[in-house]
């Protein structure tokens, strides 16, 4: 696994979503219903192979050099990126929509977009958009009779909490009702590899927590899902890898505790009238930013930045000492070299 120039543990799952692989594939599901179980995929299957991945736009390089491997039955991989990074361009590829000006990607070992692989793959993308004449439960319906191995439109409808206006006409749908039914779409064949673009864009909490739950039980049952997001909690809450991309290329790769973990140290937030270019040349600080009246402090060591931070203002208050969530780690992934938080 990839971290910046680091390179983490092992390929593979870890320990324990192999055994969860391993039961899913081993058992029915819990309701003995058979609907949710499926002939598993060849654990040597790869989902997605890429390498070497260029996407030119003239002059722009959408993607410039892209490698990554997602195993089959590879639990949530949630893509990660500031505006324009590529995230969208890489979906739109492994889709089939957009040609490589570049490199190699395979889809199950076939290449991207083929019918074999469109039976295999779920997809809900920023702009999709579904005739406005029919019902959620005749999309639902419509949809489930391209895959072999359909979940049943009743159980889909209920899972995703559509039956409330599962008869009513698409066009009369409000935004996030019609975010529910293309989110339904995605799933309702019960695909291997499933990309979800932004998938809760403009959903309340409640309808949020749907998707997540509902993401999660297809993941139990040997779907690769792929997540891109802008929304950090929710990667951190759903997914088992981050990957990182800037500019066109993958810049971190691992698990999610391992990308959280990698800062190390802890955030100091503090209120100080110290300025930041005094506080960077303190001891194991990485960065410093404002946010309101306070001042936030990477630090990679925060007993010894705070010795020297406390005998240097006698006056600081409303000091907090927290480890970096996800967002913290991202931001500093992310940032421009050379420039402070
Ligand atoms: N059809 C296109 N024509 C020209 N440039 C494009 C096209 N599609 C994407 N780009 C450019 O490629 C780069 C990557 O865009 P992409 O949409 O893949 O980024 P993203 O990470 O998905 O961004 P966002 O988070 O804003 O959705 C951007 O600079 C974008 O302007």
């Amino acid at each position: 696994m990839r971290f910046g120039n680091r390179v983490f543990g092992h390929e593979t799952r870890p320990p324990q979503r192999a055994l969860t692989i391993q039961l899913s594939l081993n058992n029915k599901p819990s309701d003995g219903s058979g609907r949710m179980s499926r002939e598993a995929p060849a654990m040597t299957d790869a989902a997605i192979e890429a390498q070497g991945l260029v996407r030119t736009y003239g002059a722009k390089r959408a993607l410039d050099g892209v490698d990554l491997t997602i195993p089959a039955a590879g639990g949530i991989t949630a893509i990660l990126g500031p505006n324009g990074a590529g995230k969208t361009t890489f979906v739109s590829c492994a889709l089939g929509l957009v040609p490589l000006s570049k490199g190699r990607l395979r889809i199950f070992g076939g290449k991207p977009g083929t019918l074999a692989n469109k039976r295999r793959i779920g997809a809900m993308l920023q702009d999709s958009d579904l005739p406005a004449l029919l019902t959620a439960r005749e999309h639902i319906t419509l949809f489930s009779s391209y895959y072999p191995n359909p979940m049943g439109t009743e159980e889909l409808l209920e899972l995703c909490e559509i039956t409330p206006f599962a008869d009513k006409l698409y066009k009369k749908l409000s935004g996030g009702q019609k975010r529910r039914v293309q989110f339904a779409l995605a799933v309702v064949g019960q695909p291997e590899l499933i990309f979800l673009d932004e998938p809760t864009t403009g959903l309340d909490i409640d309808a949020r927590r749907v998707l997540w739950k509902t993401i999660r039980r297809l993941t139990e049952t040997g779907s690769s899902v792929i997540l891109t997001t802008h929304y950090l909690e929710e990667a951190d809450a759903l997914a088992d890898r981050i990957i990182v991309f800037n500019e066109g290329q993958v810049i971190a790769d691992a698990p999610t505790d391992e990308i959280r973990n990698a800062v190390g140290g802890a955030v100091i937030q503090c209120v100080t009238g110290i300025s930041e270019a005094d506080i960077l040349a303190m001891p194991a600080v990485l960065s410093v930013g404002q946010s309101g009246r306070f001042t936030d402090i990477m630090s990679s060591d925060a007993p010894a930045t705070l010795r020297v931070l406390l005998a240097a203002d006698p006056s600081l208050t409303d000091l907090t000492v927290k480890k970096p969530t996800l967002e913290d780690a991202f931001l500093d992934l992310t940032r421009p070299k050379g420039e402070a938080a």
